[in-house]
């Protein structure tokens, strides 16, 4: 497997058309007192998912840097995003995720994290990403595979109840 380390990407601002709803019940939306992640999914005019995020000091792992089982919740959040897209009436669940660590990720910066355009096989959805940061290295790629499921097997009343719709993206662009 080649390494391609050390990759800048060639970047360009994307414009954001809405966000993805979030639920305070899910571990990678939810960044309240119990230190959830926090994440939220902006959409883009062309079809890609992206959040931008600042890296929490109690996501450590090696001092300083971003524990690896919490850039992995990164990528399930962010890819998971575009089978929202894809399928709203459906949930869907990962049954298969592949990441490479190229470049250590650093608590206290803001990295960016995109899900490209996915490709949809009946309930099969493969989605792409990475991981950007701040110079616009890409540290972190990742390979999920998503099995869509009737939303009614996976979510109780409780937790439609605290699904959060009405809310505005925080920023109009993102660049990558
Ligand atoms: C807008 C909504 C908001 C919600 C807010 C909450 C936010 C949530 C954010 C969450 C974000 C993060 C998300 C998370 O963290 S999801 C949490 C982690 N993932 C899991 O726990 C999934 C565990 N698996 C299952 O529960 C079942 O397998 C599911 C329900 C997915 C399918 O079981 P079901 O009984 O329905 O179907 P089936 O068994 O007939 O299989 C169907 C097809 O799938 C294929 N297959 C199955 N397994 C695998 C595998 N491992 N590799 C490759 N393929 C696999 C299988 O061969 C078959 O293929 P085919 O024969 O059709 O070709």
């Amino acid at each position: 497997m080649s390494a391609e380390r050390n990759v800048k990407a060639e970047t360009k601002e994307h414009t954001v058309t809405g966000q993805i709803p979030w639920s305070e019940t899910c571990f990678g939306c939810n960044g309240g007192p119990n230190e959830g992640v926090g994440l939220r999914l902006a959409v883009t005019d062309d079809g890609y998912v992206a959040c931008r995020y600042f890296t929490k000091e109690c996501h450590q792992g090696f001092p300083g840097f971003v524990h690896g089982g919490i850039i992995a919740s990164y990528f399930d959040e962010v890819l998971w995003g575009q089978t929202v897209i894809l399928a709203p009436e459906a949930s869907a669940m990962t049954v298969e995720m592949n990441i490479r660590y190229l470049s250590a990720v650093k608590t206290g910066q803001e990295i960016r994290v995109i899900a490209k355009p996915a490709k949809v096989e009946g309930r099969h959805i493969y989605v792409e990403g990475f991981l950007l940061l701040p110079d616009d290295t890409v540290a972190v790629t990742a390979k999920a595979h998503y099995i869509t499921v009737k939303k009614s097997n996976t979510l109780t009343e409780h937790e439609n109840e605290r699904m959060k719709h009405g809310e505005e993206p925080a920023y109009r662009t993102i660049r990558f």
